[in-house]
């Protein structure tokens, strides 16, 4: 029934209205406000979550009001994100007040890596303060791009064959450590998870710091680098406060971009005398230093002065983004290959073959290069178990994902790289390990665009080739000149998340000596 009032009634309900409010206000205790309050945002934080989720997947409402899946989030767990993937193409989470936007297809997933007019990286904000903010991998836009391309030239090929001397000293010396851990233990199966991340630390140091960094500086970044890790989870508090996580990782950073510095400088009077790049830091002063003669505008301001800090802030980005991903591959490439002595067998048989038998043959990029099968097995193991699932970047303004739904702007999108490199349509038996699937012209090798390991677009890995080539060295010449053995248990094959991925029991491994040429194994 409609209720109508005359005008006089309508001017006392005009007078009445606020002071009734008030005095009604008034009459409630601070507990009844309190409980109002927290009402409001409850029923709000779940208006908003309908708003932004629209019709993609995901939980129907926050089941946890406010947090959402927070607690589930501090220890990520493998199954649940494959869950997510297979809910749908587009799903969805809130955490707090963060939305976020997972894509499951392949084509979502390199669209989002495609459009940095929407979308930019995005890192856990404490980031920026251990990185540093003027680090460069902050840059957005043509200044990344711009940046990007005074970088690329210190991982091409050329540049990359330079430094191969040096990491192939680091391969050698861990040869003989991981025999002689192994002896120690009676050559019985032990944890190699850390010796695998020591390994690939020293062989990073060592092809970018070349000779300037010292080996106790290499070990002291080593051991530590694991605080920096911890320091940048997803889920940490955003102040750094004296003897928490985040603090030890500053502490961490800034003492390595301390030496890096250091390192710089030799390098910069080093290439200044005339010397021959064996680093990538000498790589970059050689640029700088060649451009300064050169006649040509494009390489005197992409190859500007960079100052120590400038350097040691990007040398220090390479460290971070290579050393949790190659330490991943590592783990499972030396695990998958001990558990298939099939393809050891193979690859051993490579190894011998473009050496000629001759076991004096220095590394070097030709030689990388014949090496097909063993390239293969790499190949295939970071399609079977790629070290990086997901990369998260942030919605910088509302961004159509596809022709359904829009990404609101602030929100978090996560586009995932495992789903396309198990899609069973163009890799058969996904599940399985087959290095063959990647022989020329077979269906996998023609699928570049499923080819995510790396990403793609402006961010693409800048040390993509850099991890080809450091891996087929260190996994032909450990084939060559030790035996190993991996323990499976239970867990081998199950899939921990720690920033990247590893093997559930942290690589059970043992490593004896072993003769190249006879195949005689020494206890
Ligand atoms: C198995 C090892 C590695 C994997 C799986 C890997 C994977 C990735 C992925 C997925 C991205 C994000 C790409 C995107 O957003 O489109 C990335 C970025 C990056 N990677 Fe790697 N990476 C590895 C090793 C390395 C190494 C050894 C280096 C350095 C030498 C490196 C340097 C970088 C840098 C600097 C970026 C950021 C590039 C930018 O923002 O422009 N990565 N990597």
């Amino acid at each position: 029934m409609e209720t109508i009032m005359d005008n006089s009634t309508m001017e006392f309900v005009q007078q009445q209205t606020p002071s009734t409010l008030i005095s009604t206000i008034q009459q409630l205790s601070y507990w009844k406000i309190f409980v109002t309050f927290i009402c409001i945002v409850l029923v709000w934080d779940q208006i908003s979550y309908q708003i932004k989720k629209g019709s993609i997947a995901g939980p129907r409402f926050k089941i946890w009001p406010i947090i959402g899946p927070f607690l589930e989030s501090l220890d990520p767990k493998f199954e649940e994100y494959k869950a997510k993937w297979d809910s749908g193409a587009l799903s969805c989470v809130s955490i707090f007040h963060k939305f976020v936007i997972i894509s499951s297809t392949r084509d979502i997933s390199r669209k989002i890596f495609q459009s940095s007019k929407f979308v930019k990286p995005c890192v856990v904000d404490v980031a920026i303060k251990i990185l540093r903010p003027t680090n460069w991998v902050f840059l957005d836009g043509k200044a990344h791009i711009d940046y990007r391309k005074s970088l690329n030239g210190l991982f091409t090929k050329t540049a990359l064959a330079q430094y191969l001397p040096s990491q192939e000293q680091v391969m050698d010396k861990y040869l003989q450590k991981f025999i002689e851990i192994s002896k120690e233990n009676n050559y019985e199966p032990q944890v190699f998870f850390h010796e695998m991340r020591e390994i690939l630390c020293a062989l990073s140091l060592r092809a970018f710091c070349g000779e300037y960094i010292t080996e106790d500086q290499i070990r002291k970044i080593a051991d530590d680098y694991y605080l920096v890790t911890a320091a940048l989870e997803l889920v940490n508090f955003p102040i750094i406060i004296p003897f928490t996580k985040t603090w030890y990782g500053k502490r961490t950073a800034d003492a390595a971009m301390k030496i890096f510095e250091q390192c710089a400088q030799m390098s910069k009077d080093y290439i200044a005398k005339g010397g021959k790049p064996i680093c990538v830091m000498d790589a970059w002063c050689k640029l700088m230093h060649d451009a300064k003669t050169k006649n040509d505008e494009d390489s005197r301001i992409l190859h500007r002065e960079f100052s120590n800090k400038e350097i040691s802030e990007a040398i220090f980005t390479f460290l971070f983004a290579s050393q949790d991903a190659s330490s991943s591959l590592a783990c499972w490439l030396f695990q998958i290959v001990a558990d298939r002595p099939d393809i050891l067998e193979k690859i051993r048989k490579e190894q011998m073959e473009v050496r000629n038998n001759d076991m004096s043959t220095e590394l070097n990029i030709e030689l990388i290069d014949k090496m097909k099968y063993t390239n293969m097995v790499i190949k295939e193991t970071l399609r079977y178990r790629p070290p990086v699932l997901m990369v998260p970047y942030v919605v910088k303004e509302k961004f159509p994902v596809t022709p359904n739904y829009t990404a609101p702007k602030g929100s978090m999108l996560i586009p995932t790289l495992y789903p396309s490199l198990h899609d069973p349509e163009v890799y058969e038996n996904p599940d399985e390990f087959i290095p063959e699937r990647w022989e020329e012209g077979s269906p996998a090798s023609e699928a570049k665009k499923n080819w995510l390991v790396f990403g793609c677009g402006p961010h693409v890995c800048l040390g993509q080739t850099y991890v080809m080539i450091t891996f087929a060295a260190l996994l032909g010449k450990f084939a060559l000149y030790t035996d190993f053995e991996h323990k499976i248990t239970p867990l081998s094959e199950k899939i921990k998340v720690f920033a990247t991925i590893f093997p559930k029991d942290d690589l059970l491994m043992t490593f004896k000596k072993r003769d190249p040429i006879t195949g005689k194994v020494f206890e």
